[in-house]
């Protein structure tokens, strides 16, 4: 979780004409509101071990790829409570691989993947053209839309803008979605993204990508099931490290194999001596249905928005502990359809579906059993 990708360049004339260009560009209410931070934030001293860092790789920072961030998200951030966090990228930032990232678009070869920073922070990749500005949008809009109640906001990451990065593969600068990590404030989280819906295509996405989709949903579990497990990793205690399920492990979990799938993630009680732990397992996936109950009712009147190829996150923490924490939010805003005025049957036919079989793994977990193979 260490590997420091990206060094930010510390040359002060940027930071300079980034500063003014913030205050310039900003709103004057969200100036008047966080002034005090904004100036705070661009002076405040360095934690001390970060000041060692910066006078060690400043100067390598300097001479590397790493050229400044170009901070886009101030001025349109006028409905978020970004523009004043959003200034600390303007200073000095340090990035790192998302190591609890399981599923989506990762660092692989000539790719790029999410990063993560220590204040909390989420940076997605976004895909260039239309893709990567309707995930934006949709951020926006649902943020900023007062029908939508918090209590179901806060299912929702929060959004704190767009930030060029530049890449170390050459790639060049990327824009990266700035979210809230779901994972932060969990020592040990043990994750699973779970693709809501028996289809993940929609009409508007054209011809081609409905093509891919439909093959997808038809190969994996979301065609026949309504959920895939696009991606889990498991903190083992007893082993002291996390037990992360690569891409086809997921793509290719056989139909009859899911309910075992969502029992091998839950049930690793990391206090048990024992590697399967039906209470544990039950006491996750009943803190896990009383929030999608919360969602699920949402979902049964609003007809604003239809999500496709959205996951539910699902996260708890794998470090012993004596009460438990579970997380379960939603990520993956790219396909989102507005204003069918219709209920979006395909996403609540999914949540429905992981319900009730997260139901049935709690009346029936003493009895699965999860040594065999899930291929
Ligand atoms: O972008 P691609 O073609 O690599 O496809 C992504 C998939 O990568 P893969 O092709 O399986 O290596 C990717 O699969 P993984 O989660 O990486 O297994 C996702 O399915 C992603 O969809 P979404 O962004 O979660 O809706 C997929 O993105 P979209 O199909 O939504 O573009
Ligand atoms: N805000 C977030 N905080 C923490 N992890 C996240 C967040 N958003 C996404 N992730 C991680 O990244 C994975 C892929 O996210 P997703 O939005 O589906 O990306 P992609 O569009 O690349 O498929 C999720 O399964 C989760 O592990």
């Amino acid at each position: 979780m260490s590997l420091c990708l990206y060094q930010q360049c510390l040359n002060p004339n940027l930071l300079q004409e980034s500063a003014s260009f913030v205050m310039a560009g900003m709103d004057s209410a969200v100036v008047g509101t966080n002034g005090n931070h904004l100036s705070g934030s661009s002076s405040s001293p360095l934690p001390p071990l970060v000041s060692a860092l910066t006078l060690v790789i400043g100067p390598l920072a300097m001479l590397s790829y790493c050229r400044f961030i170009q901070h886009h998200a101030l001025v349109s951030a006028y409905n978020f409570h970004c523009a004043t966090n959003g200034l600390r990228h303007t200073s000095f930032q340090v990035f790192k691989v998302a190591d609890n990232q399981v599923a989506g678009h990762r660092f692989e070869e000539g790719r790029v993947g999410s990063l993560i920073d220590d204040s909390g922070r989420f940076y997605k990749p976004l895909q260039t053209g239309a893709r990567g500005d309707k995930e934006v949008n949709f951020f926006k809009r649902f943020h900023s839309d007062v029908n939508v109640p918090s209590s179901v906001k806060s299912f929702f990451p929060n959004f704190f803008g767009t930030i060029e990065i530049d890449t170390p593969n050459g790639g060049g600068l990327v824009r990266h979605a700035v979210m809230e990590n779901l994972t932060n404030g969990f020592q040990h989280p043990s994750v699973m993204d779970v693709k809501i819906g028996f289809r993940t295509w929609y009409l508007e996405a054209g011809p081609k990508y409905v093509e891919k989709c439909k093959l997808k949903d038809q190969e994996t579990t979301s065609a026949a099931l309504g959920i895939r497990v696009s991606g889990m990793m498991v903190y083992e205690a007893n082993k002291g490290e996390a037990w992360k399920a690569g891409r086809d492990w997921c793509k290719y979990i056989k139909t009859e194999a899911v309910s075992e799938a969502l029992v091998r993630f839950a049930s690793s009680n990391p206090s048990a001596e024992k590697e399967y732990d039906g209470a544990f397992c039950k006491a996750v996936y009943g803190a896990t249905l009383t929030e999608l109950q919360k969602l699920k009712s949402w979902f049964e009147e609003q007809k604003s928005y239809h999500f496709h190829s959205a996951s539910v996150l699902i996260v708890y923490e794998g470090k012993p502990s004596r009460t438990q924490t579970v997380s379960v939010r939603l990520v993956d805003f790219a396909h989102v359809v507005y204003d069918k005025n219709e209920i979006d049957d395909n996403f609540l036919s999914g949540l429905n579906a992981l319900m009730k079989m997260l139901t049935e793994i709690i009346d029936s977990v003493g009895n699965v059993d999860t040594s065999a193979s899930h291929k």
